[in-house]
Parts: C-alpha cells; structure tokens; sequence
C-alpha cells in the first residue's frame, strides 16, 4: 500500500524532511532533478533540443537544476524564465548562480523556435490560486507548440490536493512527480493533463511519511498479497457461498458475467437467484452456478429466504430492473439478510428510491449487521444521496467518506474509483482504463468483490481488492485487445492472469 498526498500533506513531507530530520532541500532538490535525468536519458534521445521554463519557487528551482545536468549530457538546453512572482526561493537561487557561473544562457524573451521537449518547471505544489496574467500567456504558448511536454512534480495549473484546474494547466505528455503521487494528478481533470505519472523515489525519509500520514492510499501489485489465503486441505465448503440476485427477463448476461466473475475470483459456490426465462442460458454458460430460478412472484417470495440463509455472501443488483418487484426484491435482502451484501446497479437504484420512501427501510439499511458494500457509479450516487453529479465530482473522495455510514463501505466508481468507509485513509484506485467504460464492467467488479468477501476478506480489503484486480484485468485486457475492444466478458479470462501472480509470480 502506497500513500497518496494532497498538497498540503506533500508541503509537509517536504518541511519535516527538512526541519526536523534536517536534510538540506538543496540535497532533496538534486535528488529531484537526477530522478529527472534519468526519464530523459531513458527516452529522450541526447541530440534533443530542450525548452525549460521557469519559475521563481522551488519548482523553478528543480528545472534549473535538471537543465545544468542534460547540458552535461549533450543536450542542447535553453532556459526561459517567467520571473514575475516577487521573492526567489533559497534553493532556486543557488540553482541559478550555479547556471550563471556555468554562463548559461536565459532567453531574454518568449522563444519563437521549435524544440523536441518543454519541460514545465513553473509551478508545483506551491500553486495556490488561480494563473492569470503572464503565466496564464505562457502556458497558453506552451499548450500550443509542437513537442514532448515534460511536467516537473505538477503540470502547472493543477491543484495537486483535488484534481482541480486552476484557470488553465500545462498539458502535459508525462509527469515526474517526487515521493509520493499525488491526489490532483490522479483525479480528473488534473489526470487528463498529467499524461504518465511516473513517481519517484527522492529521499523523503520514510518517518516523514509517517508522521504526515496521508489520507489517502493506493495499492501496488505487492498488495496482491492481500488476495484470500487457499490452503491445502480445504473443499469447496471453505471459500464461501456466494448468492447473487441478479437478471431479469432479457437481462440474463448481467448474471452471468457477476456469476463468473464470482467463481473466477475464488468463491467455492455461486448460486444465482434469477427468474426462470433464465435458466437454460445461465446452465449452459455458468454450469458450475447453482440456480434458483422462479416463474411468478409469489415463487420467489417462497425461495428468496432459504438461498439468503444458504449464503455467506449476498450480491443483488445486477440486471434486476426497477420494477416494483426489484423493489422489494431489496427490501427483503435487507429484512432477511445476514450476510456480508453488495448492492450494485438497480440494486442501488431501487434503494435510493426506498430510502427516500420507507421509513423502515431506512432503519434496516442503517442498521444491517452483515457489513455491506455499495457500489455506485456517480449517476446512482446522486441519486442516492440527491446530490448533484457535479458536486459529487468536485470531490470523490469527499463524497464517498460523508456517505459511507457505520458498517458501510462505498466503492464510488469513476475513472479514478474510489474506496471508503468513512475513516481515513481513503483509497484511490490506479488500475483500470477507459477501455473498461464498457456495458456489464461493473457486473463483473460486484462478482469479483463478493468472490473475495467468500474467501474470507473483510468489506474493505475485499473492496480495495476488488477495485484494483479489476482494474489490472482490464488493464491486461486493453494491451492485447486494446482500448476500443474490451468487452466485459473478456474481464474474469484477464482476472486469471492478475490472480495467479500470488502463487506463481515467477511465471508472469
Ligand atoms: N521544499 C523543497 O526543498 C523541495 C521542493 N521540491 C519542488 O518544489 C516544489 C514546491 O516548491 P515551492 O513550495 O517553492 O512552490 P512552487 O510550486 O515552486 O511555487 C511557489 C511560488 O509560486 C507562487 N504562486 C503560487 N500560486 C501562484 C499563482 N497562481 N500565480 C502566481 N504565483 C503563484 C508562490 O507565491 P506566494 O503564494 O508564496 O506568494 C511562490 O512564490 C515541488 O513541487 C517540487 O517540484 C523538490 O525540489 C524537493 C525539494
Ligand atoms: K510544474
């Protein structure tokens, strides 16, 4: 598990590093800049011909310090800096005597030539309001030239704690960013700006982490560890007994695809719960599911209560409609329910209408003692709680910490996912691509989820869990099929790949 800082949290790294574990910010600073170096000298051929531009802060203050090292490498190195902000930082001063004595060369004004890269080294985690003026001009410029577009820390303009654009950012292809990622570059739209996030290691000491402690994590794939223990002498009683209530009349893929991805994922039994029209297809495509179809309500009502006392897990929403029978297809889930639950998709839906209808309901909702995980994606999360999707957006992590209630936890699904229970630290997804925006993607997640909660995993670890596997098969998925042919039946094949790396690391 990684931390993942605002700005403010990185402004601390940064301060305790220096003030209280005493290591200079000039030695952070050449840190920072050999970490850039070695990106160029990774891609960027030594016959290039670099812009940097500058600032007064310390951000500045590292671009100056990479362009002293490419010119050391043969790089063909100009330097412009903007120069209008008041005070120069102690660091950028050094950086540029240090330049000066080199005879470096400052362009007097804004170049008309063409160059191969332009770094952006003006602002980064000490933006703090709005660009205007004529930082606002120069980025502009810069947006609009030719060439690879190289963000130092932050692209400038992004407000690295939300995502937020401050007026208008540096657009950038790649951004180096020190120590730890940070929220705005993983949010969007700071995210569409940041292109590749590359994150490096430059000596903030690990106490400095600590101390801070970021609210917000992010898993690796060392995190895989986490993945349900299997042991040698076990059956198929001891991965758990996952029930999905999913599918209606011409909604039978959403239950296979939940019912697959359970099975894939670990579960020693799944048994969907569905309406008859279902059945042969479900048998023929899932034959390892156990079913319990039904042909009229009143069949249902009679099943219902045996299959949730069979089931260690419950899964319900998947495919099931709105209709007033989904309805109170939830209602009684929650009346009856004992297990660990996952409501997706109109299991939500229908949920956000009883809240808001049936008194009762909501107790029972508050008051379930199973744990329950929600997964919504923004659409049912206004409707669940009647905010509007922009607010919603201005503030994902905001947002699924005030909803998670005791015993809750809210997947709130974006392009970056959100994981909370109301308690810091939040998690924020970094697996998954767009090529996972794709119908039945979330079918899978709630089969995946309620597959790790069957193999023992507590609601959050198997949320986590969930979001960030799903989001690697996905990821494994986009390189062999690419991002405009994902399907989500192709997910639970890649899932295999990113499960295995826990007992055969060697062979991936
Ligand atoms: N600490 C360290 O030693 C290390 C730091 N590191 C690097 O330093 C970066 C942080 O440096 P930093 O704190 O100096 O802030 P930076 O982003 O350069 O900008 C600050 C200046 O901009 C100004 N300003 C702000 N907003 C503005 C606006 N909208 N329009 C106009 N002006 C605005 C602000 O003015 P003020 O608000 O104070 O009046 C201030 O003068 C960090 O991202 C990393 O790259 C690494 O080298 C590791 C060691
Ligand atoms: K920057």
């Amino acid at each position: 598990m990684r931390y993942v800082a605002s700005r403010e949290e990185m402004q601390n790294i940064d301060a305790y590093s220096i003030n209280n574990v005493g290591i200079p910010g000039i030695v952070l600073m050449e840190k920072a800049a050999l970490a850039l170096e070695e990106v160029f000298l990774e891609r960027i051929p030594t016959d290039s011909r670099v812009l940097i531009v500058t600032e007064k802060g310390n951000n500045g203050g590292d671009g100056l310090a990479l362009g002293r090292l490419l010119l050391e490498e043969g790089y063909t190195v100009d330097f412009y800096e903007i120069g209008v902000i008041p005070h120069d930082s102690d660091s950028h001063q050094i950086q540029k005597h240090i330049l000066e004595q080199m005879e470096a060369d400052f362009l007097m004004k804004f170049p008309d030539e063409e160059y191969d890269v332009i770094v952006d080294a003006i602002f980064g985690v000490g933006l703090k309001r709005e660009v205007a003026g004529r930082h606002r001009e120069v980025i502009e410029r810069l947006n609009q030239m030719e060439a690879l577009k190289v963000a130092v820390d932050v692209p400038s303009g992004v407000d690295a704690s939300a995502g937020q654009i401050l007026g208008i950012a540096f657009e950038a292809d790649i951004t180096v960013t020190f120590g730890l990622p940070k929220v705005g570059l993983l949010l969007y739209p700071g995210a569409d700006v940041s292109g590749e996030v590359i994150v490096k290691e430059i000596g903030f000491p690990n106490k400095a982490v600590e101390e801070i402690a970021p609210q917000m994590v992010s898993f690796t794939t060392d995190d895989l560890e986490y993945l349900p223990e299997r042991k040698a002498w076990t059956n198929k009683g001891s991965y758990g007994k996952v029930l999905l209530i999913a599918g209606s009349k011409n909604m039978a893929g959403a239950a296979l695809l939940s019912g697959t991805a359970a099975y894939k994922s670990g579960s020693g039994l799944v048994r969907i719960f569905s309406c008859e029209e279902n059945r042969v297809i479900l048998q023929e495509k899932l034959p390892e599911a156990i079913l319990t179809t039904y042909d009229s309500e009143e069949k249902a009502w009679e099943l219902l209560p045996e299959s949730l006392s069979w089931a260690s897990v419950i899964g319900i929403g998947p495919g099931i409609g709105q209709s007033a029978f989904a309805r109170k297809l939830v209602k009684q889930v929650l009346t009856l329910g004992k297990a660990p639950l996952v409501i997706d998709a109109d299991g939500l839906n229908n949920l956000a209408a009883l809240l808001q209808e049936d008194t009762e309901l909501r107790q029972l909702f508050h008051e379930y003692e199973g744990g329950m995980i929600l997964t919504p994606h923004l659409k049912e999360m206004s409707r669940l709680t009647g905010e509007e999707i922009a607010e919603i957006r201005s503030n994902l992590p905001k947002a699924a910490a005030s909803t998670a209630d005791k015993g809750h936890v809210i997947v709130l699904k974006d392009a970056r996912t959100i994981v909370s229970d109301g308690s810091v630290p939040s998690y924020i997804n970094m697996s998954g691509n767009n090529g996972m925006a794709t119908g039945g993607s979330g079918d899978v997640l709630t089969g995946i989820i309620c597959g790790f909660l069957a193999g023992g995993l507590d609601i959050l670890t198997a949320a986590r869990l969930g979001v960030y596997c799903h989001g690697l098969a996905g990821d494994a998925a986009a390189k062999e099929k690419g991002y405009y042919s994902v399907l989500a039946g192709d997910l639970p094949n890649y899932l295999e790949t990113i499960l295995k790396r826990k007992h055969f690391p060697e062979e991936i």
